[in-house]
């Protein structure tokens, strides 16, 4: 019988009957004020903000809660289980903790303790280029359990195949190339306090542990770091690459290929022309176009337009474990989750992403449950209805 997530609250209750509450909340939504309380406006305004005046990040939101769960009842939901496949991979339940770069700044042992903590859930880790710890350190905490790598398309061809080489030799079986930021947006809340986390004693140390990073480089790097974090800014990511360049990374990467960014069906269609295996919809969880589509509402059109030649995944905004059913409902195979498990580690560390990852598919155990559906594999549209306001 497959594992049920739902029996977290029954572990959570019967602790309290030693006095034990949880030490994070299990309203996800509630950890952004904690991380901020405890960590300061720097870090978490990082993590916490999006570009322009957030009206993406706000539409993400929008977007999911407008669409309803309309339950189905009598259904016999007494033996669940939410595992799926994706990109040839079996995964206990349909979700992937999302790249997100330099996580030093939330917490000391960083992408280690994220890393971790997805292995012990069973949870595919996707590792950020930009992490603040060597891919290499992050792979060893994992043993073998299921990690991706997420590629910043460097403008330095030998950075990039530097990175493909490293990934594979480390064990990373997936590689997620993210388009959607050829340059870093316009964010507000970062620029009114004038903090990029890289400049702030941080580094990559990702970047900085490359050798072709390295010999781009006029001084050593504990010589002149600000000089390094500025050769990353300017090459880490490339505003001139278009569809054929991908060609370089199909012929530089056996395993899958997903594009993370996609929004427009016919950059679905692209994206199967170029040989590639999967998509993720996202709109960077509203920190890169300002005023950009809601991806919730991106999604069914590309779903249309992949049929069955993608898979497609879906992040930005998701909270929660009815957050997760609707996506699914709309035709996502899985979803990647951001900022709740960077406030979980800043907050709490391993156990915090742990926490994180356990809320949300107990939630979504039991909101399937309810609603009919002894997994994932069943949903679809009809399981949604859209609130017009
Ligand atoms: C602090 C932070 C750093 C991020 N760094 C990266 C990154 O290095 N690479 C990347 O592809 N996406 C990055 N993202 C975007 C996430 O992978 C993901 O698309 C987004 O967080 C999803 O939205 P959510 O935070 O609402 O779940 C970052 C997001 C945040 C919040
Ligand atoms: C710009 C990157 C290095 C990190 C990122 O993707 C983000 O801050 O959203």
């Amino acid at each position: 019988m497959a594992k049920h997530w739902a029996d977290f609250q029954y572990e959570i209750y019967l602790n309290g009957m030693t006095g034990a509450v949880p030490r994070l909340p299990t309203d996800l939504t509630r950890l952004e004020e904690m991380a901020e309380q405890r960590l300061g406006p720097g870090p978490v305004g990082y993590v916490a903000g999006s570009a322009g005046n957030g009206s993406t990040a706000r539409a993400n939101r929008a977007a999911l809660d407008r669409r309803r769960i309309v339950p189905r009842m009598l259904r016999d939901v007494h033996e669940r289980d939410l595992s799926v496949e994706v990109l040839g991979r079996p995964l206990p339940a349909p979700l992937a903790l999302a790249p997100v770069g330099v996580l030093s700044i939330m917490h000391p042992e960083a992408e280690t303790a994220a890393a971790r903590a997805a292995a012990a859930q069973g949870v595919p880790f996707i590792l950020s280029s930009a992490s603040s710890t060597p891919m290499e350190q992050v792979a060893e905490a994992m043993g073998d359990a299921e990690r991706w790598f997420q590629l910043y398309w460097a403008k330095d061809r030998e950075v990039t195949r530097s990175f493909l080489d490293r990934a594979k030799a480390a064990g990373f079986s997936a590689l997620f190339v993210t388009l959607d930021t050829p340059l870093l947006a316009w964010r507000p809340r970062d620029l009114d306090q004038a903090y990029l986390p890289f400049l702030h004693g941080v580094g990559t140390a990702n970047y900085f542990s490359d050798p072709a990073f390295r010999a781009g480089l006029a001084k050593p790097v504990h010589e002149d770091p600000n000089a390094a974090v500025m050769h990353f800014v300017g090459m880490f990511a490339d505003p001139a690459k278009t569809w054929p360049d991908l060609e370089f990374l199909r012929e530089n990467w056996d395993g899958p290929i997903v594009l993370k960014g996609v929004l427009h069906p016919d950059d679905a269609r692209r994206a199967v022309n170029a040989g590639m295996d999967g998509v993720v919809v996202s709109n960077h969880g509203g920190r890169q176009v300002a005023g950009s589509v809601a991806a919730a509402d991106a999604l069914p059109r590309v779903v249309e337009a992949a049929g069955d030649r993608l898979t497609v995944l879906f992040d930005s905004g998701v909270r929660s474990g009815d957050d997760i059913y609707k996506a699914l409902a709309l035709g996502a195979r899985a979803v990647l989750v951001g900022r709740p498990y960077a406030y979980g580690l800043g907050l709490d560390g391993q156990a915090g992403v742990e926490h994180v990852i356990r809320c949300l598919l107990a939630e979504l155990d039991l909101t399937l449950a309810l609603s009919g559906h002894s997994g994932p594999t069943t949903l679809g549209p009809d399981d949604l209805a859209e609130e017009t306001v």
